[in-house]
């Protein structure tokens, strides 16, 4: 069955946000947006909060979320106790977000990364599985209230 994915972002990740849908979609997934739809200035927090709730309710299974530096729309997305959201800026730390931490939503800055790295970012984050073991105690914590 394809994997949905849930994909959003401000004004400032609106651009790398169109084209890491279209990555999604070559890499075999299906991409739910959940905006923006242009470059118009909007709220991160806003964009951060649809994309948790569509995970929450199940809509899709992990996230990818974009603004300017990566770093408002994480802050945001993290205040969900079901969110682990890695703001990554390279491949390593993308691929090390999942086998460590099961980061289940990707964060890149738009103004930040340039789009191979992103692509390369995406790929690892979609492709790593977590490799448990001594971090499953660590990210259990991590749901405490
Ligand atoms: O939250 C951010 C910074 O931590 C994001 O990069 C935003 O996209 C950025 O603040 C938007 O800035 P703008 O000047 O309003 O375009």
């Amino acid at each position: 069955m394809t994997e949905t994915i849930a994909i959003a972002s401000d004004h400032a990740g609106f651009a790398l946000k169109g084209v890491l849908k279209l990555e999604l979609e070559s890499l075999g997934y299906a991409p739910l947006d959940l905006g923006t739809d242009d470059t118009a200035s909007v709220d991160y927090p806003d964009y951060a909060e649809k994309l948790a709730q569509a995970i929450k309710a199940g809509k899709a299974s992990r996230g990818i979320l974009v603004c300017g530096t990566g770093i408002g729309i994480s802050i945001a997305a993290n205040r969900h106790r079901e969110i682990r959201a890695a703001l990554c800026q390279d491949v390593t730390t993308a691929r090390l977000s999942r086998e460590h931490n099961d980061a289940n939503v990707l964060v890149l800055g738009g103004r930040i990364v340039g789009e191979e790295v992103a692509k390369g970012c995406l790929k690892a984050f979609l492709e790593t599985p977590f490799a448990g073991g001594r971090h499953e105690g660590r990210v259990a914590k991590l749901a405490k209230p």
